[in-house]
Parts: C-alpha cells; sequence; structure tokens
C-alpha cells in the first residue's frame, strides 16, 4: 500500500479545509497522511461541521487506510493559532518545516510522494524567508540540477522553461542551456510516467508571432531555433517555436503530447482556463514524486466550506499513478 505525505499549506487559507473534507471519504487504496498541526485540522473541521478522529501517523507500523472521517496526522506544531483568512508570518517557519519533513521523508523512503496544499510564498518572504514556490524550494532542498513545473489536466499538458520570476528578467533566463535541460527533463519523465515511448514537444516561442522573423525579437533566432535543432539530432521530438496564441488551439494541440511555455504566465493562464479545479501540478526532475493543486491558499473562502475540492483529488490522483509507474 503506497503512503501519501500531504503537507497542508497555509494555516489561514483553504489547505486545511481540502484535507479534512477529503478525509471524509474512506481510504482504502492509500495510507493518506497529513503533515501539519493537528490541532489547526481538528478545529477546522469543527468550523466545517465536519466530523475528524485523528490517528498518530507511526511509521513503524505498516501502512494502512483510514475509515471515513479518520486522518492519519504527522503533527507538526503551528508557532502561534491560526486566524482563518489573515496571514501571520509567525508560521511561515511552521509551513516551511512542514514541506522539509515530506520531502526528507520522500527521500527516506518513507512515503511514496508527497502532495502539497497551497502555500502563500508572500508570506513566507515577508517573514524574511526567501521563497519562490515549492518547485524551487524541492529542487534546493534535494540538490536536483534543474526542475520543471509542468500543469496538467485530462487532455493538456504544459511545462514551463522558466518559473517564477519577474517578467523583465524571463529573457535572459532562456539560455541555450537552461532549454536544453528543461526539455530533456520534460522528454524523460513524460516517457517515464505518463506512458509515451516518444513525446512530441510542442514549443512556444517567446515574442509575438514567434519572434515573425526576427523583426518581433531576436531569441528565437539568437537561442531558441539553434537550441532546438541540437536537441533534435539527439532524438528529443520538438516542434519549431511556435506562435503561442495560435499553438494552444485544437488543430495545432492534436499533433502533440505536451506544451513547452517560455514563462508562468504564456502557459498556465491556458491550463486554467481549460482544466481550473480539475489539474494538477507536477514538479518533474526530481528523486521524489510531488505533486499539487492547481489553484492558491484562497484566503476569501477559508473556513466556508466553498473550496472546489477538485484538484486536490486531482493531484492526489497524480502522485499515485506516478508513484505505481516509479513502483514498476
Ligand atoms: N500550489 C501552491 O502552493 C500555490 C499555487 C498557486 C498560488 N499560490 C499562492 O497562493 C496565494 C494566493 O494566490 P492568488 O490569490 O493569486 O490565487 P488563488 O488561487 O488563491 O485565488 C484566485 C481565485 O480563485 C479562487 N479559488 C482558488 N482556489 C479555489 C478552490 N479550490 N475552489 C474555489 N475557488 C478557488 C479564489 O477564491 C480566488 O477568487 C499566492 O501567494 C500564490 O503564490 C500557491
Ligand atoms: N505556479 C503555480 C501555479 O500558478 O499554480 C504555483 O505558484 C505553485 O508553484 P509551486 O508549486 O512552485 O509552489
Amino acid at each position: 500500500m503506497q503512503r501519501l505525505a500531504i503537507t497542508i499549506g497555509e494555516p489561514s487559507g483553504i489547505g486545511p479545509d481540502l484535507v479534512v473534507t477529503h478525509a471524509q471519504k474512506v481510504q482504502q487504496e492509500a495510507q493518506v497522511i497529513a503533515i501539519g498541526d493537528a490541532n489547526l485540522l481538528q478545529r477546522r473541521a469543527k468550523l466545517l461541521g465536519l466530523g475528524l478522529t485523528i490517528k498518530a501517523f507511526d511509521p513503524n507500523m505498516p501502512a494502512q487506510g483510514s475509515q471515513a472521517g479518520e486522518l492519519w496526522v504527522e503533527h507538526i506544531p503551528l508557532a502561534e493559532q491560526e486566524v482563518i483568512g489573515e496571514l501571520n508570518p509567525a508560521n511561515a517557519q511552521y509551513v516551511l518545516n512542514t514541506l522539509e519533513h515530506a520531502c526528507q521523508g520522500c527521500m527516506d523512503g518513507l512515503y511514496d510522494a508527497m502532495v502539497t496544499a497551497p502555500v502563500h510564498k508572500g508570506v513566507i518572504n515577508e517573514a524574511g524567508i526567501a521563497f519562490s514556490g515549492h518547485t524551487e524550494f524541492l529542487e534546493e532542498m534535494t540538490n536536483s540540477p534543474q526542475v520543471v513545473m509542468m500543469l496538467a489536466t485530462k487532455g493538456l499538458m504544459v511545462a514551463l522553461v522558466t518559473t517564477h520570476l519577474p517578467l523583465k528578467d524571463v529573457p535572459a533566463a532562456i539560455t541555450e542551456k537552461k532549454l536544453s535541460d528543461v526539455t530533456k527533463v520534460l522528454d524523460h519523465d513524460l516517457k517515464t510516467f505518463f506512458g509515451l515511448s516518444t513525446p512530441r514537444i510542442l514549443v512556444c516561442g517567446l515574442n509575438p508571432h514567434a519572434g515573425e522573423g526576427g523583426h518581433m525579437g531576436r531569441e528565437e533566432i539568437d537561442t531558441i531555433i539553434p537550441t532546438l535543432n541540437k536537441l533534435r539530432d539527439q532524438g528529443i521530438d520538438v516542434s519549431e517555436p511556435l506562435p503561442a496564441d495560435t499553438l494552444f488551439t485544437d488543430k495545432v494541440l492534436e499533433n502533440g503530447d505536451a506544451v513547452l511555455a517560455m514563462y508562468h504566465d504564456q502557459g498556465l493562464p491556458v491550463l486554467k482556463y481549460k482544466g481550473f479545479g480539475a489539474a494538477a501540478n507536477i514538479t518533474l526532475g526530481l528523486p521524489i514524486i510531488r505533486t499539487s493543486v492547481d489553484h492558491g491558499t484562497a484566503l476569501d473562502l477559508a473556513g466556508t466550506g466553498k473550496a472546489n475540492g477538485g484538484s486536490f483529488t486531482t493531484a492526489i490522483d497524480y502522485a499515485r499513478h506516478m508513484a505505481a509507474c516509479k513502483q514498476a
């Protein structure tokens, strides 16, 4: 039986809501273990009118499922009690403690995968801790040479060359090495986890109309096309840089297995428009399996019972599928 570590995310957001709501279902095929403050989970369940029996996780016991309303918990204490909808920098280190615990447990083989509920990047930085996202945090903690952020929903997978950086810094970040390394990780993990023997990757240009022959930017000519040519010579099936506006049409998409976008807001708005609530964020290139929801902390919805748990379930499904592929 698989063991999944679920980090419960920003304490004042909807992460705890998603976890205690999900625990209302019988879990027979995997042991789902919430990593976070047990008292916070109990308070959130009470607020939502849900029954919750906390079961202390014991790593020395064989993996076992749970009945409806039960939740395995690895207790990591909050620094200060949460106020719903109000960010508190005092709890920033607590949030990182949950991530560190889950990641270390995956690296040690205790957990088969980690699934992350949303954290708030701003409040962690306000606490004086540089943090741009789980993706970069896990890359550093696992000492991985190159990770790739990919969001997936039924019928569309979008990976990113660059992730959480200011738009003005994007062109300089797209070097031959970066594009080549990201594409190789994407190609490898599409084969490993998604059953694609020769994945066809559709690559977005950076500039409008993929640079219009150099009249609207030269990055395609100077960097992107030469890199893609080399990758093709190495047996990776990549397209030419395609104008991103028309790439995301059915006629073009049906010729590929995944899209490689140059930056965050080139690829993710399309993915989220298509699949918000039924998509997951997957970090490729890690020595562990990590998936996440496709949304943020939604402070406005915490404790209201209105948070949609579709993406959370999707993230768990992808994690279980990937863990099974890794074990096969
Ligand atoms: N996986 C993650 O940890 C993750 C992902 C995205 C954003 N974030 C972080 O979340 C914080 C807030 O970001 P934001 O305000 O841009 O985005 P957000 O996703 O928190 O909210 C955007 C809108 O979507 C709604 N929404 C979000 N999740 C929902 C759900 N499950 N059901 C129903 N409605 C939902 C919200 O109510 C809001 O109206 C930021 O710090 C951001 O970096 C974290
Ligand atoms: N880029 C993600 C999104 O928009 O959904 C989100 O910020 C989460 O990123 P991390 O998984 O790196 O925290």
